[in-house]
């Protein structure tokens, strides 16, 4: 794992959410494998991503990271969660329209996911300077993540949330007009720009061309003292 640094390192400027650390993601509970709520990469997705953040910053605005290297053993815990049909807690806000039994298929979730390779991530943009965004209450009233009054997160209007698992989250969802719309593009253009690629069933999710470790999939855990 030498090939890996923390972003934080290679670029303090860039806003952190890490939300599998927390409890407020599609599960409900903080993800195996998150010890520290931190972003790690491969040494050339950071590059990369501070790049895209320089133009950003330029611009008035600033990157927000989700979700970085992603170790096996949170991938399992996906898994084990989505066998489980009994526990489907957090649907009302991440998965409102879709089956707990299609998330995989339907491309939303991975059993195999690039995010274990090192570069792949999940962020959106936040309009400098960064609104407040009220901390998650575990256990408080669910809102589906593409209403008008959904979970108040401080990114530029994206037309859904964060892992807002629907089809309105396709990147090019024609029902995502105006601003929505033109957001998406400038957040995929700066990336595609730098050399990443978009997952076209989620506005938030870009990985490397070239990856450094294109065939393995790591399971050290989230962590600043990598491996
Ligand atoms: C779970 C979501 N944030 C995500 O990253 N989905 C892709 C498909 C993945 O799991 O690799
Ligand atoms: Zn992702």
């Amino acid at each position: 794992t030498s090939g890996f640094v923390v972003l934080r390192d290679v670029d303090p400027t860039i806003l952190h959410d890490i939300r599998y650390y927390t409890a407020h993601n599609f599960v409900g509970t903080r993800i195996d494998g998150y010890r520290q709520p931190l972003c790690i990469l491969t040494k050339p997705a950071a590059l990369a991503l501070r790049s895209v953040q320089r133009e950003m910053l330029a611009q008035g605005y600033s990157l927000k990271v989700y979700d970085c290297y992603r170790p096996e053993r949170a991938v399992d815990h996906f898994v084990r969660w989505a066998r489980d049909l009994a526990d489907q807690r957090m649907k009302p806000e991440f998965y409102p329209q879709v089956d707990k039994t299609r998330l995989f298929e339907d491309g939303y979730i991975a059993e195999k996911s690039g995010h274990s390779r090192g570069s792949t991530l999940d962020l959106t943009i936040v309009k400098l300077p960064p609104r407040y965004q009220r901390p998650y209450v575990a256990g408080e009233k669910l809102v589906n993540c593409y209403a008008p009054n959904r979970f108040p997160d401080n990114m530029i209007e994206m037309g859904t949330g964060y892992d807002c698992f629907d089809t309105l989250s396709h990147t090019d969802d024609p029902r995502i007009t105006g601003k929505a719309g033109e957001n998406r593009q400038l957040l995929k253009s700066a990336m595609v720009a730098a050399g990443f690629r978009n997952l076209p069933e989620e506005w938030w999710h870009f990985t490397l061309n070239g990856e450094p470790y294109p065939d393995t999939y790591f399971n050290f855990p989230v962590s600043r003292r990598l491996g």
